[in-house]
């Protein structure tokens, strides 16, 4: 298990040499061949591609970079407190809000996202008409990733939604994945970007959410690595889910860049539920990943996935956006809600995918943070990174 001392973790960014050949094939929606000139670049340099196909950057507007539209996230199911059995076990409603709020990952109903392709279509109908034009489904092997579900609901809302290539956390590994090796699971991603993911013909956008554990599993430093020389062949944009500790995401952009990966074209997620000291922040900051804090609307007393952590309200999320903000950072922050269990949408009295626009934007403006800036967050720090180099 590849446990790193602090020191390895302050090693200075490289440069990434961009200049190797390749003879990648590939085939853009509608069967137009796609070749890999140089290693950096292919028919899809200069554009974003989504479920649907190739788009250009403008076309993006505002955007969520970190949500899931149907997923299943039965590997993080927790037992229920004693006592707490029957209520974790009831079906969801009106009386139970407040305790599945509170434990998430506590009742198996609620971690069936895939249940509710309805209601998601109805919210992302809202989520237009609240000024939101982008999803990216982090949705990865793993976690029931189902690009022709998000391919009719780009059809049927209108919503940009770009699909996510790579690997979930180990416990979602099969042991298939496990036996890879580091080229095969480099040819898989790069497969599931040029050709299409899980037999479909539907072509994943970015890399990511690639799962990461605390400490870090062999299996899950393989597919960083293969999501680093990815990138590498495709110049496309990364998303990692660090695990549970301040030092994951240090490791983590670590072992990208020593694989070749492209830390600038890279974003850290859940920076909420993982760095809490400003000091550490600002360090991690400096190594030039973008820096996402996705779990707007999630607030709660205990966090399941990791009793030593207190989960930050909203208010405090956008505390230390402003302090970003103020410290130069604004070109690299994003932000999203993450929703990923069905208590989070509107339906189950949740905030939905709509709660940014309509919320917090107006919170970030009255803590001195500029529509400038909000517009970097929501529309140009996604597009730079969303566009294949
Ligand atoms: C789907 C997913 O990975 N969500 C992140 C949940 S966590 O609590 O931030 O780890």
């Amino acid at each position: 298990m590849p446990v790193c001392e602090t020191s390895c973790f302050l090693l200075p960014l490289r440069r990434v040499a961009r200049n190797r050949s390749s003879e990648i094939e590939g085939r853009l929606s509608g069967s137009k061949p796609l070749r890999l000139i140089h290693s950096n670049m292919s028919a899809l340099s200069g554009q974003v591609q989504t479920v649907l196909g190739p788009i250009e950057p403008d076309q993006l507007g505002v955007t969520m970079t970190h949500e899931h539209l149907t997923m299943t996230f039965e590997c993080c199911y927790s037992t229920p407190a004693p006592g707490d059995e029957t209520v974790a076990q009831a079906p969801i409603q009106m009386k139970n809000l407040f305790w599945l709020n509170q434990n998430p990952y506590s009742s198996h109903e609620n971690l069936l996202l895939v249940q509710e392709t309805d209601a998601v279509r109805e919210e992302l109908h809202e989520y237009r008409k609240a000024g939101g034009r982008t999803i990216v489904e982090n949705t990865t092997q793993g976690i029931s990733r189902d690009l022709p579900c998000l391919r009719q609901l780009a059809i049927d809302t209108g919503v940009h939604i770009i699909g996510g290539a790579g690997f979930y956390v180990d416990a979602t590994h099969s042991e298939a994945t496990r036996k890879m090796t580091v080229e095969k699971l480099t040819d898989i991603i790069v497969s599931e970007v040029l050709h299409g993911a899980d037999g479909t013909g539907i072509r994943c956008g970015v890399i990511g959410e690639i799962g990461c554990s605390w400490p870090l599993t062999d299996s899950e430093v393989k597919v960083l690595k293969a999501t680093a020389h990815a990138q590498t062949k495709l110049g496309c944009p990364a998303i990692i889910h660090p695990g549970r500790n301040p030092a994951a995401p240090f490791e983590i952009v670590r072992i990208l860049q020593e694989a070749g990966g492209d830390i600038s074209k890279t974003v850290m997620s859940h920076l909420d539920r993982t760095i809490f000291d400003n000091g550490e922040l600002l360090e991690f900051a400096n190594l030039g990943s973008y820096l996402e804090y996705d779990l707007f609307g999630t607030e709660m007393l205990n966090y399941a996935l990791y009793l030593d952590v207190d989960m930050p309200s909203d208010s405090q999320r956008v505390k230390t956006l402003a302090f970003l903000v103020q410290e130069g950072y604004e070109d690299n922050i994003l932000i999203a809600h993450d929703v990923h269990t069905k208590n989070r949408l509107t339906k189950y009295g949740g905030h939905g995918y709509s709660h940014i626009l309509k919320n917090i934007v107006p919170k970030m403006l009255v803590r001195g943070i500029s529509q400038t800036h909000i517009d970097k967050i929501l529309i140009d720090n996604p597009k730079r990174w969303l566009t294949f180099k």
